[in-house]
């Protein structure tokens, strides 16, 4: 599947939250969706989603237009799995069971479909069966955004977008959601969108970045070519680079010698730094 916008605009009363957006998403990649509060990255990924209209430019879905009107964009549905920012807040039912079988038995689901599917999703995204008859009250915060997240991938969504998954998680609860994350788009040439404010969390993972800044879109590009070929993007767009990534541009000044990247992954970044570091002083030839 491919899922392209083309010149959309999108606005709230007097206000454009989205303007003249361009922008192509294909199948089977890791893309985030960086930028400051009120970038738009949301309202973007609710257009994706066929959740609001735009109000001009087209939205494409493999090539073809989907309908402005909400019974079209209905349709769009169904593919795209939307976890939203504090999921948790959304759980409703008695026990984490019967919030994993709600929207399954909506598509009328056998028992055993259901059983199956939760146990074959549960692992993916961390979780043990003995959370089954608890109640979401009684879950801790990671515990519940994983339930949320268990309860989106119950239908088999290709696509998956995921709005700031890590808010207020504590960095191994964070590492830990990201990788089971990776894992699911890892398999079946699925797509994860990734909404985030964390450039750590970004490096680390994305096949592509999308840079928004007051409802335009920047650009969008591998991690290489903006987190180091246009870092000024970033810093324009009021981001702050990752520590590994300011501590290369640190070396660099200090040895004055480019270290060439292939990946911003930080263990790349620092398996490039800590040669040139063992080997000499600074600007000391
Ligand atoms: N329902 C709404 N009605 C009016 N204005 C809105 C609405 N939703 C968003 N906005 C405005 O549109 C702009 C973009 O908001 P959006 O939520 O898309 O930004 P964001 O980049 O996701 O921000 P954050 O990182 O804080 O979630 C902001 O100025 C916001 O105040």
């Amino acid at each position: 599947m491919v899922y392209q916008l083309q010149h959309v605009s999108v606005r709230y009363q007097e206000h454009d939250a989205l303007q003249d957006i361009n922008c192509t998403i294909e199948a089977g990649k890791w893309i985030s969706v960086i930028g400051q509060t009120g970038a738009g990255k949301s309202t973007l990924m609710q257009v994706l989603k066929g959740l609001i209209p735009v109000i001009q430019g087209e939205y494409q879905i493999d090539h073809q237009p989907v309908s402005k009107d909400a019974k079209g964009r209905l349709q769009v549905r169904p593919e795209i799995g939307y976890v939203f920012q504090y999921p948790e807040h959304q759980l409703f039912e008695t026990t984490v069971a019967r919030e994993l079988a709600f929207a399954p038995k909506q598509q009328r689901w056998s028992s055993s479909q259901i059983q199956q599917k939760i146990a074959e999703i549960l692992p993916q995204v961390g979780l043990s069966e003995d959370v089954l008859e608890l109640a979401p009250f009684q879950l801790s915060g990671g515990q519940k955004r994983r339930v949320a997240l268990a309860s989106i991938l119950m239908m088999n969504p290709q696509v998956l977008i995921v709005d700031e998954p890590t808010a207020g998680l504590d960095p191994v609860g964070r590492a830990t959601l990201l990788q089971y994350l990776q894992k699911w788009q890892q398999q079946d040439n699925r797509t994860l969108i990734l909404v985030s404010h964390h450039l750590d969390d970004v490096a680390q993972y994305s096949d592509e970045i999308i840079l928004m800044d007051q409802g335009v879109l920047i650009g969008q590009y591998d991690p290489v070519t903006l987190l180091i070929e246009q870092s000024h993007l970033l810093e324009q767009s009021g981001l702050i680079l990752p520590e590994s990534i300011q501590l290369l541009q640190l070396i660099e000044q200090c040895y004055g010698q480019k270290i060439e990247v292939d990946s911003c992954r930080e263990e790349d970044i620092f398996a490039r730094i800590l040669p040139l570091w063992h080997r000499k002083e600074p600007n000391d030839e």
